[in-house]
């Protein structure tokens, strides 16, 4: 459903960051939203990530394919309950490579007519906000590829700042993500700042059954070898 006057645009909020609104239909966000929930059971399920100040981020997580902890990559919960990380599944993967294609769109061959091969998403990570979760500006820096990032919002909208690569602070955009809604940020804007600094709760579309929000984020570790 869109509410607005005028649809919501495609909009490149800065070089290699692209929002792409309702992207995903209401039957495939209620089957990730699903998913999301039968990711988050343990073992290796939901967990409060602690940080190595001593304190704990408000958006609770589940990686699959490896598992992110502060600050690296690992194969099992080393932060947690020690299990085998969930695996990537094939059709996230898949909706990562659509993903880059419909918000960058068709890709432009080199001098030699070759086209670079579609990105090969091997990790996720789930975040899930309540209403008094956030996330503070970081990057996303423990990735040896530079594929982009693609993240998909479900539930209730938020505040997502995109900001440079220098510095937490401005100057940065702010862009309100909704339910359904791509974000894919890559090229130079891959290692750009970036966090969540509100959550509007109530917001989520009533037939998704969410109280809170959901984002899943597909990134191309490059890690292996
Ligand atoms: O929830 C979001 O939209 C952003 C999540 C994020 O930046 C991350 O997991 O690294
Ligand atoms: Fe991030």
């Amino acid at each position: 459903m869109n509410e607005e006057l005028f649809p919501r645009e495609r909009t490149e909020i800065a070089p290699g960051a692209v929002h792409v609104p309702d992207w995903l239909g209401p039957d495939l966000q209620r089957e990730l939203v699903e998913a999301c929930r039968e990711w988050a059971r343990p073992p290796a399920g939901l967990r409060t990530v602690r940080t190595p100040g001593g304190g704990t981020m408000t958006a609770r997580q589940v990686c699959l394919g490896l598992h992110w902890y502060p600050y690296g990559y690992a194969r099992t919960v080393v932060d947690g309950d020690g299990a085998p990380v969930k695996p990537m599944p094939d059709r996230l993967a898949e909706l990562g490579r659509r993903a880059v294609a419909d918000a960058y769109g068709p890709q432009a061959p080199d001098a030699r007519g070759r086209l670079a091969p579609a990105p090969a998403y091997d990790i996720a990570l789930v975040n899930f906000y309540d209403g008094d979760a956030r996330m503070g500006m970081h990057r996303d820096a423990e990735e040896r590829a530079e594929d982009p990032v693609v993240s998909l919002s479900l539930g209730d909208t938020c505040v997502f700042r995109l900001g440079n690569t220098a510095s937490r602070g401005r100057p940065y955009r702010d862009v309100e993500l909704r339910s359904g809604d791509l974000f894919v940020f890559g090229g130079p804007s891959r290692r750009a700042y970036h966090g969540v600094p509100k959550v509007l709760p109530g917001t989520a579309p009533p037939a998704l059954g969410l109280t809170g929000r959901l984002n899943i984020t597909l990134r191309v570790g490059g890690l292996d070898g």
